[in-house]
């Protein structure tokens, strides 16, 4: 069995040699260290979300209200935390969400191939973005023997949508995650105080500027030709997808077709009713809309609705300990965020890699301690509310 806690021992060991962490191990100090480290434009983006931000701040604190009782008397001296997702069997229940300006968090503009670089190194997977520096091809051959997952921001034309989902088929990908909380930006106030917003300057539309069919509709090359690239990129972002919509959905790929962006049980149910593989459980961080219910309160209800489908889940998971609650309320499958963001910027794949082995040390030497040799274990003791 795999010891990810040991990861612990390695920093202590290294500590002996003189040699301490070069990006931090808790997430405070890494999003300081960030704060200082990265350019304004970039950080501002990855930190803000919508509004006043209450939705993410309270992503956050949501946590603090749900609690882990430990169990004595219990052998938990190997912990198996592996799961198996649409035929893979991954060594950990963590993920890597779809951040679309990981291209630019790294200062090479590379970072979406450091972050698969990452899941080489982690066994993690990374749910690629569409928003990428590097094309998608490139990206899931940078993640090695780690499989990967593709994001689809399903585009306005049914032709492009089905290339860039043919594209991740062929590459190797193991199942498309399909946001739909995303065909129109939300209303973010610190991008729109400083003017930024990344893509409109061209950056992360490698995965369209390399698609045939994406420049058969542009009618001449991207280079020479930026802005009217970007403004076709603008005008074929964000298709509106209804329940209708599932039957096209599903008819481009054999592969499983995951809805990202499901908070609400009926949701869930209406997903597997309408064919959906997995159902993932995210609010994206925040950034969207403001004024919503965290979205690890929402969790039970959406397991609830999502039947035998893998339920995979993000936001707030800032540590260990995060990663053990939201294991105990029924995800099947945990997704990292902003955090390997920071990581990436501060160290690239090396500085990502350790972001995501120290929340999962937390996450297994949690277990150990409070006696939960399984996941199964986890949730069969489920998480108290408190108050
Ligand atoms: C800077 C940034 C860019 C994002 N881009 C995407 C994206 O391209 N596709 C997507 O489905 N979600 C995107 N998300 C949402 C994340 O996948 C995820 O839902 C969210 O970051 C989880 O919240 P956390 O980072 O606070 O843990 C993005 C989030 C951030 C912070
Ligand atoms: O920034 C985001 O969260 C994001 O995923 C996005 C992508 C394109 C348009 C608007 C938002």
């Amino acid at each position: 069995m795999p010891n990810f806690g040991g990861y612990q021992n390695e920093l202590y060991g290294a500590a002996l040699s003189g040699v301490l962490p070069k990006v931090p191990v808790d997430y405070a100090t890494l999003v300081a260290r960030a704060e200082a480290a990265m350019p304004p434009y970039v950080l501002n983006y990855v930190q803000g979300g919508c509004g006043d931000e209450t939705t993410q701040n309270r992503n956050r604190s949501a946590f603090d209200q749900w609690g882990m009782v430990p169990r004595m008397m219990v052998d938990a001296s190997e912990r198996d935390l592996s799961i198996d997702l649409f035929g893979m069997t991954l060594p950990t229940p963590l993920f890597m969400c779809p951040i679309g300006v990981t291209g630019i968090c790294t200062q090479d503009g590379h970072g979406d191939i450091a972050a698969a670089q990452a899941a080489a190194a982690t066994g993690i997977p990374l749910c690629a973005s569409t928003l990428a520096n590097d094309p998608l091809e490139d990206v899931l051959k940078a993640s090695g023997e780690t499989p990967g997952l593709f994001q689809l921001y399903t585009p306005r034309d049914p032709d492009l949508a089905a290339s860039l989902v043919g594209r991740a088929e062929a590459a190797g990908y193991k199942a498309i995650v399909v946001t739909l909380d995303t065909w129109v930006t939300g209303w973010r106030p610190r991008d729109l105080n400083s003017g930024n917003f990344p893509q409109l300057r061209g950056h992360v539309l490698e995965n369209y500027f390399v698609d045939p069919v994406f420049l058969k509709l542009l009618g001449k090359p991207v280079a020479g030709n930026l802005p009217e690239a970007i403004g076709l990129w603008s005008r074929l972002f964000g298709k509106v997808l209804t329940w209708d919509d599932m039957a096209w959905l599903k008819s481009l790929t054999k592969l499983p077709i995951v809805l990202k962006g499901i908070c609400h049980g009926d949701d869930a149910r209406r997903a597997v009713d309408a064919g959906a593989d997995g159902i993932y459980c995210s609010n994206h961080g925040g950034r969207q809309a403001n004024g919503g219910i965290a979205a690890i309160d929402l969790l039970p209800d959406v397991v609830a609705g999502s039947g035998d489908l893998p339920v995979l889940f993000d936001l707030g998971i800032r540590s260990g300990s995060d990663v053990v609650k939201a294991l105990a309320l029924g995800a099947t499958a945990v997704g990292v965020g902003r955090p390997y963001s920071y990581g990436l910027a501060l160290d690239g794949a090396a500085g990502a890699a350790h972001v995501l082995k120290c929340i999962l040390a937390e996450a297994d030497l949690m277990m150990a301690v409070n006696g939960y040799p399984s996941i199964a274990a986890v949730r069969a003791e489920g998480a108290r509310r408190l108050g």
